[in-house]
């Protein structure tokens, strides 16, 4: 036996839709996190940026004690340069600075042996001095501006980037929004799609239920609308034209049509256009009209019978040369869907009754009998 081939599932319209909306929100969720990493080291307080600032420190302290040697005489005017060498010494003394900046050993070395020399209460000409101090101040400025330098280089690379990222961002946030809008229109357009096929089998459907010729039910309509209604009480009229072969034969069939379609409005007027009306085929129509008894039924074939007569629709080719005239065999039943071919055929009885009676009248059929299942 060959396996039933499945259906393979391919995402909707509406699922791309929303797919491509959430990859819109992942990317800027993305893009809105993202920080360069130098600047975030750089805000962090942690990685080389930092080390301008340890150097415009020192040389601040280093600047000081030049000051305090070259101009303060008061007695601890050593002291407090020694200590200031020795903070400038401590923010000098960096790894970053020694391994990039080859002034660093030579100046550390100066601030050493100064601070020695200090020590020994020994206080250097100014020119020995400027030399010790001046040296590693040069050597912290160039650092300076180097850190600067770099700084700079970083907040540049980092204003690039961040447009970049912008870029993508933008780029990419409209192509997925635009993405996201087709198929969203698709998926519109296919949900009208399916929308116009649902009303167009509704309407072939209706179609499949109406006479085209005069606008009303055909048989099927019959049997539905009786099912429809179980267990209600209702009255069924089968009317035949009398004569119509002959009123063909002698106006042709154009005319018989337009006779069809008069008889059709004339049955509707005549029942108070509260039946609904159906074509059985041919020239037999039916009616179905809720009715308690057989009382009402009665009154509604007679309506039909004499509204037509009253009419005096003329008929050429009438045997008797009378007009048109209809017979009517009706049946009140309680509508149940095994009970209605019963109820069918004691109406369609008593209308055949009333043919062989001479025609132009009705009938209504006594008492149906029902199958023995009921
Ligand atoms: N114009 C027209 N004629 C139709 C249509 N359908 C069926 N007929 C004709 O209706 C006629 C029915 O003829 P019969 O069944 O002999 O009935 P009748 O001539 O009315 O005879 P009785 O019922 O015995 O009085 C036939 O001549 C069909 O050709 C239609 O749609 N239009």
């Amino acid at each position: 036996m060959n396996p039933v081939p499945r259906r393979r599932r391919t995402p909707g319209w509406l699922w791309l839709g929303l797919m491509s909306f959430t990859a819109l929100m992942l990317l800027i969720a993305y893009e809105t996190r993202w920080v360069h990493p130098d600047i975030h080291a750089y805000f962090s307080q942690s990685g080389n940026l930092t080390g301008q600032q340890l150097a415009t420190r020192s040389r601040r302290y280093l600047e000081e004690s030049l000051g305090t040697l070259l101009e303060d005489d008061a007695p601890d005017a050593v002291e407090r340069a020694r200590f200031q060498i020795e903070l400038g010494y401590s923010l000098f003394d960096i790894g970053l600075y020694r391994n990039e900046y080859a002034c660093t050993l030579p100046s550390l070395r100066r601030l050493d042996g100064l601070y020695d020399t200090l020590g020994r209460d020994v206080v250097p000409s100014p020119a020995l001095l400027s030399q010790d101090l001046l040296q590693p101040i040069r050597c912290l400025t160039e650092i300076e501006m180097n850190q600067l330098d770099r700084r700079s280089e970083v907040t540049n690379r980092f204003v690039e980037e961040t447009r970049r990222h912008q870029t993508l961002v933008l780029a990419g946030s409209l192509v997925i929004y635009l993405l996201g809008l087709l198929f969203w229109g698709m998926h519109v357009y296919k949900h009208r799609m399916a929308d116009r096929a649902t009303r167009e089998s509704l309407r072939w459907m209706a179609q499949a239920l109406r006479d085209p010729l005069t606008g009303i039910g055909n048989r099927s309509a019959l049997h539905d609308d009786v099912l429809t209604e179980p267990g209600r009480s209702l009255g069924l009229l089968l009317i035949d034209i009398d004569y119509f072969k002959q009123y063909n034969d002698a106006l042709g069939h154009p005319d018989g049509d337009r006779l069809l379609r008069e008889l059709v409005a004339l049955i509707d007027r005549a029942l108070g256009g509260s039946a609904r009306l159906y074509r059985m085929g041919g020239d037999e129509f039916a009616a179905l009209l809720h009715c308690d008894g057989t009382q009402p039924l009665e009154q509604g074939c007679a309506a039909v019978v004499e509204a037509v007569r009253g009419a005096a629709l003329p008929h050429p080719g009438h045997p008797a040369g009378a007009h048109v005239t209809l017979s009517v065999g009706g049946v009140q039943f309680i509508a149940r869907r095994d009970a209605f071919a019963a109820a069918y055929s004691a109406a369609d009885q008593a209308l055949y009754r009333v043919k062989a009676e001479g025609r132009d009248g009705w009938q209504v059929a006594s008492g149906i009998t029902l199958p023995a299942s009921l």
